[in-house]
């Protein structure tokens, strides 16, 4: 009997015993497992940033930029920054406007002359517009002062195709704030380049930009090739570029950059900013390709020929809005 407790005593003994090494055993998988997640989390970790470090790389490749004039992140106010730049001979094959043609040629940067807010209320501008039609590939313009609108492969005129209706897309406010805005872009070229403000006047085209990854599928949807405003646009002095959206954030790609004899200079597009040039060949430029997200821009142009200039955009026949 009492070899029999001995045994039974024994056996529960061994039955506890195996129950603590089971226990100790899911214990000890339960931490192995915990430590792995561990692992795999730091291992995804790792490699999202080496992905995101290579497509930084990659996108870098397309643009071979050698210097960075004005950076994303960078807030140039209140004076703009100017780089001079040589005049090109392209001046003296046109007739010459003293006080407008350009005798000081370079390039500059402001964020001073507009605020965010401002660009943000003509970015919703060019959305509502472009959402009218727009084109099938990554590039679509529009011409307030025309009415010209990407549509799939070819153009339409806002003011003919949608007549009345375009007063419940554009208001009153939105083309006085366009007209202010070209107002106080045209002063701060006037002083950074020494003319006199009223001997320089709009020309056209002068558009909204709005530029995504889409292929191209036309000619018009190719942005990204080098040009001279002054050989591309023909009544273009001085050209500006006012940005709608974030380099970075609200898209990839997308730089503005100068094509010296031998470096790219750019500039990153941030929501207000303004990037005015006088329009020769001292300024061959081109668009990086956007490879991510939505860019917006306006470029304002100004012509110091009367005969090529033009009124500021208005709804046309409305006064109400
Ligand atoms: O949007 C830009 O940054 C430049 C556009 C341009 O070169 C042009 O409109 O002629
Ligand atoms: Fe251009």
């Amino acid at each position: 009997m009492a070899l029999l407790r001995m045994r039974n005593a024994q056996g529960a003994n061994a039955t506890e015993i195996e129950k603590k090494i089971k226990r100790g055993n899911a214990l000890r998988q339960g931490s192995a497992w915990r430590g792995s997640r561990w692992l795999v989390a730091l291992l995804l970790v790792v490699l999202s940033v080496c992905v995101a470090a290579m497509w930084l790389y990659v996108t870098s490749l397309d643009s071979d930029v050698t210097e960075t004039l004005v950076g994303q992140g960078e807030l140039v106010t209140p004076q703009p920054r100017v780089y001079a730049v040589q005049c090109s001979e392209d001046y003296e094959n046109y007739k010459r406007y003293p006080g407008c043609t350009p005798v000081k040629c370079g390039r500059a940067v402001t964020d001073g002359v507009v605020t965010r807010e401002e660009a943000q209320v003509l970015r919703r501008l060019a959305e509502r517009g472009m959402a009218l039609a727009g084109s099938e590939g990554g590039a679509s313009i529009l011409d307030l002062h025309s009415g010209a609108l990407s549509m799939g492969k070819q153009f339409v005129n806002i003011y003919r195709y949608f007549g009345d209706e375009i007063r419940d897309v554009f208001t009153q406010e939105d083309f006085q704030l366009y007209r202010n805005v070209r107002g106080r872009i045209q002063a701060v070229i006037a002083e950074t380049f020494g003319l006199d403000p009223t001997l320089m006047y709009l020309t056209k085209p002068t558009f909204f930009s709005r530029i995504n990854s889409t292929a191209a599928k036309t000619q018009h949807d190719e942005y990204w090739h080098p040009h001279i405003d002054k050989v591309t646009y023909g009544s273009f002095d001085y050209t500006s570029l006012l940005y709608l959206s974030d380099y970075g954030t609200d898209f990839t790609g997308g730089r503005f950059i100068f094509m010296d004899q031998n470096d790219n200079r750019t500039v990153e597009p941030r929501a207000g900013r303004v990037s005015f040039f006088s329009s020769g060949t001292e300024n061959l430029h081109r668009v990086e390709k956007v490879t991510w997200g939505t860019r917006y821009a306006i470029t304002v142009s100004f012509t110091c020929d009367p005969a090529h200039a033009i009124a500021d955009p208005a709804i046309p026949g409305g006064t109400h809005g």
